[in-house]
Order: structure tokens, then sequence, then C-alpha cells
């Protein structure tokens, strides 16, 4: 069925620079939409074969001018990215040459600028993926290191949307015979149907359950894990920062209480994201402002996947109890008075260089205990948890239902479980909102 489109602009023709921005190389302009033919011949003197790369002459359209000579491609709608016509040129990277085919492009009837996302959200619409592989798209785009990169091939790849597909058509058929039981109720079947039912709700809730189970490691290795560097002032905390950041970040100074915001540094620790967290040294204070730093640092610690707790000789404190693990550290190991310290996991000296290759070894390792396995996760974002955790509510409520359980409530707990996979997918299926809407309407009317 053809639904007309309500969305503004959707009939346009998109073009943007889809290489980064600034002088490179070579820069990939992508065109999409009814008009790229008429692009293509308009500036580029006609329509290559699809799929086959050609050395053509861009022209200015009004007056002629050559631009670049470019690369160009034409991707045949429904066969390309988008689903549409797509066409590209690959265009020499300097400034003025990608703002000369930009704007001979926006002075093309039917042409505009794409908004973010755009070319990818047109390949939802035109069902070439659904939101979970779009989503995978922009992480693919994001990624920073090699656990977020394959997390997002497969996400971009359809390894959750394939499941969601699955979930979503074995409901629909739970749907259909509680339905046909609702309209055609066949009081001999009742109980051999709701016991199929059921137990195929609770084969689902399984499958759901399993998803859920990886969902914290797989959105751990999307977001990065929180590691907090506390412990008193002056105990070296932003001296560690910088050492393991290998550049100049935070402030230090023989000072206590030099750190008073919080800074955060992305590193990459044996192929996982890692957000490194410096906070104010944790004491009693009467100042203004670091009282407010303190104040941070605890709430830091509150969301720290691991703390990294620093004491020094001439910086000493207890750790506060925290829910993450916490790994001791003793710095400044060159200073006399050091041997004082108890109980630590790892003894180092950023001025020595001693130790430093023991504390990144622990801190993969705990990257790893904690977040191996994330990159094979179906659920990659808390939008997808929260979705499945409703499907699996549902489900629970479906496997457990008893004979005197009404159809109709059976058959409610499904429908809601279906949508909730809608949602994940963005695919919400128009025959079902027709079937909601026209049940309501009586035979012959
Ligand atoms: N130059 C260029 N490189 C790029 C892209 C692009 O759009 N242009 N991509 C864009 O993000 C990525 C590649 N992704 C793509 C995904 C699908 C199709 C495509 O034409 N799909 C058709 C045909 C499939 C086939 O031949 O196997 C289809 O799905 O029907 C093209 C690129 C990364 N590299
Ligand atoms: N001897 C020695 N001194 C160090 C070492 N690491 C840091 N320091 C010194 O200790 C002092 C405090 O260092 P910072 O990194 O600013 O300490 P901090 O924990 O961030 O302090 P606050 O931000 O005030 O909480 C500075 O004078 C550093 O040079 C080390 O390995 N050996
Ligand atoms: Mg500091």
């Amino acid at each position: 069925m053809n639904v007309p489109s309500l969305r503004y602009g959707e009939n346009d023709t998109i073009f943007a620079l889809a290489s980064g921005a600034g002088r490179s190389g070579v820069a990939v302009i992508r065109l999409s939409g009814p008009g790229v033919r008429f692009g293509l011949e308009t500036m580029a003197g006609g329509v290559p074969e699809p799929r086959r790369a050609v050395l053509r002459h861009l022209r200015e359209p009004a007056s002629g001018e050559v631009l670049d000579e470019a690369l160009v491609l034409f991707f045949a709608g429904p066969a390309s990215f988008t689903g549409e016509d797509v066409g590209e040129f690959h265009v020499h990277g300097g400034r003025a040459v990608v703002e000369a085919v930009l704007s001979a492009l926006a002075g093309l009837a039917g042409f505009r600028v794409a908004e973010r996302g755009e070319f990818t959200r047109r390949a939802v619409g035109n069902g070439r993926m659904d939101l979970t592989a779009a989503e995978g798209v922009a992480d693919l785009v994001e990624a920073e290191t090699g656990s977020q990169r394959r997390q997002a091939l497969r996400q971009a790849g359809g390894a959750l949307e394939r499941a969601a597909a699955d979930w979503r058509a074995r409901l629909a058929r739970l749907l259909a015979w509680a339905e046909a039981e609702i309209d055609f109720p066949d009081e001999e079947d009742v109980p051999a149907l709701l016991a199929s039912v059921r137990e195929n709700a609770g084969t689902l809730h399984g499958e759901i359950e399993a998803a859920l189970a990886g969902a914290r490691r797989g959105e751990r290795i999307r977001e990065g894990a929180v590691v907090v560097i506390a412990g008193p002032p002056n105990a070296g905390k932003s001296t560690l920062l910088n050492a393991l950041a290998q550049r100049d970040v935070a402030i230090v100074s023989p000072i206590a209480g030099t750190t008073r915001d919080t800074i955060e540094v992305h590193l990459d620790l044996g192929g996982y994201a890692v957000t490194l967290v410096d906070t104010a040294g944790l004491r009693e204070t009467t100042d203004v402002v670091e009282t407010m730093g303190v104040e941070r640092a605890r709430a830091s610690l509150e969301r720290a996947d691991l703390v990294v707790w620093l004491e020094s000789a001439d910086a000493r404190a207890e750790p506060p109890a925290v829910a993450a693990p916490l790994l001791r550290i003793r710095t400044k190991d060159d200073q006399p008075g050091s041997a004082a310290i108890g109980a630590f996991d790892v003894s180092l000296s950023v001025h020595g260089g001693t130790g430093m290759a023991t504390l990144l070894a622990r801190l993969e390792a705990m990257a790893r205990a904690a977040l191996e396995g994330g990159e094979q996760a179906l659920v990659t974002r808390a939008r997808h948890r929260q979705e499945l955790e409703i499907v699996a509510r549902h489900l629970d409520i479906v496997r457990g239902a008893d004979v005197d359980t009404p159809v109709e409530f059976i058959a409610e707990d499904l429908r809601l479980a279906a949508r909730a996979v809608g949602r994940l997918t963005g695919r919400v299926d128009i025959d079902e909102i027709y079937d909601l809407i026209f049940r309501e309407f009586c035979i012959g009317k």
C-alpha cells in the first residue's frame, strides 16, 4: 500500500560533504533523491553506469566553468545505501573546490543540504535497515576503539535487527492464536492452546533475558568504562592522569587542593574505551570552590566502574566505601617513608618512571574482565534495554498465566510486548495499527 508522505522535504534531493570537514586529499560529496540523475547530467555531463567510477569534469551549471576533475559514481535505487538514486562526487579536498561544488548543487531545483543523519534516516524510511542498524551506523562513525568498532559493525550489519524481527514475528503468531481464540472461542481447545502459548512465551522470554544479560557489557563497550582517580589532596592524581593520557591535561602543583573540577580523558586501554576521570582530593575544607570540587569527586565515585585510589607518604587517607571495585595505588614511591604505607595493589612513581607498566597491565586486565564479550552483545544502549525489559515483563506474565486468565488479557500482554519490539526497531506495523482501529467497527460497517 502506498502511504502518502507527511514529512516535509522528503521528496527533495539532498546532498552533503560526506567526508570530514577541513582540507583533505579527496573529499566525497554524496547526493540522494529523485533529482540525482538530473544533477549528474547537469554537473558531470551524464549519468555513469551504476557502480562504476568514471573521471569527469564537474561544471558550474550556469556559467559552464570547470570546477574540478572528479570521480563520479551512480547507484540506481533501490540498490543503494539510502534505497534512492545516489550519486557521489569524489573531488580534490580543498576548501574552495568543496565549496564551489556544494554551492552549484544548492542552485539545482529541488536540491538542498541534507540534515544530520538524513541519508541514514532515508535508508530506514526505505526499509534498507531498521533503527537499531542505523544506530550501529552512527556508532561506527563514532567508534574510537577496536571493541567499539567490532560492536558497531555487528549492529550496523543487523545483528539486533534480525533478532528483533524474529521475536516480533513469533509474538505476532502467538497474538494471532490468542485472537483466534477471542473471535472463535472453542471451549475444548482452550487448555491445549494456552499451554502452547505459555510455552512459546517462556522460550521467547528466555531469549530476551539472555540478550538483557549482556546489556551491561554492551553498553559499557559503547559508552566506555568509567575509571575514577581519587584520593587525598596531593597524592599525585593529576600527575598520574597526565602520565596515562600522555599529555598535559590537568594542572599539577605542590599545593593541596589544586584540582577542583573533574577532568575527563578518553583512553584506549587494550582495545577498550575508557573514560579516565581526575577528581579533587577528598578532604574537609572551608574553601567554597574546593567544597564544590569534593562534591563532584564524590558524585564521580558513584558512577565509577572502577576506582583507582591513590595515596603517598605525604598524603594518606583511607578510601571511602564505594560500590565499584577499587585498586589501591601507592604513589611517589621514590619518596622517603613510602614503605610505611600498608595494603596496596600497585606501587609506582611517575617521576621515577617505575610501576607504570604494572598499573597499565592491571587496568587492562580489569577492563577486559569487565567488558570482554560486550562487543557480541545485542543490547548496546539504554534505549534497547528499556524496550526489551518491557517485552520481558509482558512475556513473564503470559508464561505464568493460568487457565482462569481471560484470553483477552493474554492477547493484551502479547500486543504490548510486540509494540515494544516495534519501538525498538522503529518498524511499526501499519496492518497492526489498522487492526487496532478497525477492530472497533462491527462487521458490515
Ligand atoms: N564512497 C562511499 N563509501 C562508503 C559509503 C558510501 O556511501 N560511499 N558507505 C555508506 O555509508 C559505506 C558503505 N556502505 C554501503 C552500504 C550499501 C551500499 C549499497 O549500494 N547497497 C546496495 C547494493 C549492495 C551490494 O551491491 O551488495 C543494496 O543494499 O541494495 C553502498 C554502500 C562506507 N563506504
Ligand atoms: N616525588 C614525587 N612527587 C610526585 C610524584 N607524582 C606527583 N608528585 C608531586 O606531588 C605534588 C602533587 O601532585 P598532583 O598531581 O597535583 O596531586 P593531586 O593528587 O592531583 O592533588 P590535588 O589536585 O590537589 O588533589 C606535585 O608537586 C607533584 O609534582 C612522584 O611520582 N614522585
Ligand atoms: Mg589534582
